[in-house]
């Protein structure tokens, strides 16, 4: 299985250092060229959706990397990766907009920017959760599979090979979000 991460920004090593622990193979996508590449799946990681979005732009890697998105090309993001793919952004600019769902941008506000929980996650159990300046999901619409919640709110959801989480488990020792992700995406590879 080799997994490209995008690198342009934000918390992307500790998302490789995650994927080799589980045997898969990784690099990084910096630029066009990187593209050429093969890959499996592709991981979205966490930093700041609107800088991201505007590099993805000006490096011409967003219409490639929608494209393969578009065509079922296994893909997760954590936090700002989770407000690039969604649909409709509270506070933010819809990037990929692949999938159904309504994030709410810094939605726990300055006071509770950043802090640890442990919740229930599907088909998973009990993970750690570890939240920096998240979105949460304000909607999930058709064909979303809710994942997990904290307090009411959704953290965690998927929609066909599309998986997002608000908070980050490559900050926590924790490999089985990762493991969920690399699984959904062997199946979902064809
Ligand atoms: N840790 C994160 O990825 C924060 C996301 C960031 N607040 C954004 O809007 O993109």
């Amino acid at each position: 299985m080799v997994v490209a991460v995008l690198a342009l920004q934000g918390a992307f090593l500790e998302h490789e250092q995650m994927l080799k622990k589980l045997g898969a193979e990784v690099f990084e996508i910096r630029q066009k060229k990187d593209l050429e590449r093969p890959f499996d799946a592709l991981i979205l990681p966490g930093g700041e959706s609107t800088v991201m979005a505007k590099l993805m732009r000006e490096d011409g890697l967003y219409e490639p990397l929608l494209a393969k998105i578009q065509a079922g090309l296994p893909v997760y993001g954590t936090c700002a990766g989770l407000i690039l793919l969604a649909r409709e952004v509270e506070g933010g600019t819809p990037a990929f907009g692949t999938m159904n769902i309504r994030a709410l941008r810094n939605a726990y506000g300055r006071q509770l920017g950043s802090f640890f929980t442990e919740e229930e996650f599907k088909g998973i159990g009990t993970v750690p959760m570890t939240f920096i300046r998240a979105p949460y999901i304000e909607k999930a619409y058709e064909d979303v599979e809710v994942l997990a919640t904290v307090d009411g709110k959704i953290v965690a959801a998927r929609q066909g090979n599309q998986l997002v989480t608000a908070f980050h488990p490559e900050l926590d020792a924790d490999l089985r979000v990762h493991q969920y992700f690399l699984e959904m995406a062997k199946k979902e590879s064809r």
